[in-house]
């Protein structure tokens, strides 16, 4: 066979395999492989000194090496930020309420938050963290390892409980595997952690809504307003999505089998604002994440970060930067 067949042979059958994905679970594996992206990315901003964390090295493989592309000083300062922006507003909740509130992250992958806030005596009632339960065994599964620097059993109030493999509950840390797609086996695992429904609650979405389809996000978002008394959501995602930079975004991901179902509600401010208000949120405030680096985020902070890797032009990190943003919604 010549050179040329092969070639076109080789593509049709990526085109082929592309689709395929698109549409099985392999599409939801490909989705849970992208918190591994997440966690090597982070790994590599912490050990160059963008923030620190004295837990991710847990998580983390130490012996994978994160790709040439991902280990731009312009990624770091996104993951950066992205994490920054995150913790503020939650430990913002938290001391508003006295810590007498509550914490879910969706889509949770391997983050530390809980870890990071426990290590610094911050007060709250609960955390809890949702993710596929192919995602949440293998959390598990690090978070019990024993050797290390780092005991994480040590943050909980009380002994771990594993059940299915999947589930860890410790006194008033929970880690559970469901797919938010799915309503009923999500609030049956919820109820599974004995949330207070009439205490302050926030949720966390870091880069996770835009894999759902629009309906399944906003149908969530309605069911939280319903069903928690006073709740609050942080998102983080993709922004100004109809231009050229989110077109390579996804045709990128979407030749490793990742659709970005939700895309359409990431296009502007006013769809953002749009789904949360339909859902009950009364105040939504958009920033996209040059607003969150240059007014929101402690300068002092900022300067710092910008000295770690000096940058020969800005316009790349703003372009970057201008993608993605924050959104905080509160009843
Ligand atoms: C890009 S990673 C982000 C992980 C983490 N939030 C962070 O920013 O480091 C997306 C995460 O969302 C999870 N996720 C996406 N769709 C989900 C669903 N339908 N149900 C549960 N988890 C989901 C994936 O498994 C993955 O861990």
């Amino acid at each position: 066979m010549d050179s040329e067949a092969i070639s076109s042979d080789s593509h049709v059958a990526a085109a082929i395999a592309t689709r395929r994905r698109s549409n099985s679970v392999s599409d939801d594996y490909s989705v849970q492989r992208t918190n591994d992206d997440a966690t090597q990315c982070k790994y590599f901003a912490i050990q160059k000194g963008y923030w620190k964390d004295d837990f991710i090295g847990r998580f983390a493989n130490s012996s994978a090496n994160v790709a040439e592309a991902r280990r731009f000083p312009e990624i770091s300062m996104g993951y950066w930020a992205r994490t920054a922006a995150i913790e503020k507003y939650v430990r913002g909740f938290l001391e508003e309420f006295d810590g007498n509130a509550q914490v879910v992250s969706f889509g949770c992958g391997f983050d530390t938050l809980f870890w990071r806030l426990v290590s610094s005596d911050a007060k709250l009632a609960k955390y809890v963290e949702v993710d596929f339960s192919s995602v949440t065994s293998k959390k598990i599964r690090h978070i019990l390892k024993p050797g290390g620097s780092v005991d994480l059993k040590k943050s909980f109030e009380s002994e771990a409980v594993v059940s299915h493999h999947a589930d860890l509950h410790a006194g008033n840390y929970h880690l559970i595997g469901a797919d938010l797609r799915q309503t009923s086996e999500l609030e049956q695992k919820l109820a599974t952690c004995q949330l207070d429904h009439d205490i302050p609650t926030i949720f966390i979405a870091e880069c996770v809504l835009v894999y759902m389809s629009s309906n399944t996000s906003s149908s969530l978002l309605k069911n939280l307003v319903s069903q928690f008394r006073h709740p609050a959501f942080v998102n983080y995602e993709q922004f100004r999505t109809s231009d050229a930079f989110t077109r390579v975004m996804e045709q990128n991901l979407g030749e490793r089998g990742i659709q970005l179902h939700g895309l359409e509600m990431c296009e502007s401010a006013e769809k953002q604002e749009e789904r949360f208000r339909n859902a009950g949120f009364k105040s939504v405030k958009v920033m996209d994440m040059n607003q969150i680096f240059n007014q929101f985020l402690d300068q002092d902070e900022v300067a710092r970060i910008r000295q770690i890797e000096m940058l020969d032009e800005m316009e790349l990190l703003e372009q970057l930067l201008a993608h993605y943003c924050v959104v905080f919604a509160r009843v």
